[in-house]
């Protein structure tokens, strides 16, 4: 059954900063790719992006969710151990609301 977004990533953000603050890799899967570093997380979040474009070219609609929830939950690593908060996300979207993509384009220097 469909969730509500905004709960869902508020969520998953309280407890990857709880995951990240508490740096137990061996209990934690968030801990111990933190451990290994940013980088790795880019790595991850990169494969994650990789395997989702397949899905979507290639599988079935819950193999394409599934893709999406890896894609969504690594970004949510990287912002949190970069300090962003998905409310910051939030609010860059809010700000571009209403803004078509060919209008923004052509106000460019
Ligand atoms: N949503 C997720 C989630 N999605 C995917 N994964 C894990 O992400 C990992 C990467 O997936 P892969 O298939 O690429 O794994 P792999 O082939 O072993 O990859 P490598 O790391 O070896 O390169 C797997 O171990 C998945 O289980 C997740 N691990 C955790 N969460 C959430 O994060 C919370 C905290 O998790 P822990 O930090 O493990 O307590 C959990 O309660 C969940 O809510």
């Amino acid at each position: 059954m469909a969730q509500d977004i905004g709960g869902a990533l508020a969520l998953l953000e309280a407890v990857v900063k709880e995951r990240l603050a508490a740096n137990d890799a061996g209990a934690s899967y968030v801990a111990s790719l933190a451990a290994k570093g940013r980088g790795k997380i880019a790595q991850k979040l990169g494969e994650e992006a990789t395997e989702t474009i397949i899905a979507a070219l290639t599988e079935d609609d819950a193999a394409l969710t599934g893709e999406a929830a890896d894609l969504i939950f690594h970004l949510t690593v990287l912002l949190a151990e970069r300090g962003i908060a998905w409310g910051d996300v939030a609010a860059e979207l809010a700000r571009r609301h209403g803004t078509s993509g060919h209008a923004e384009k052509a106000s460019r220097p």
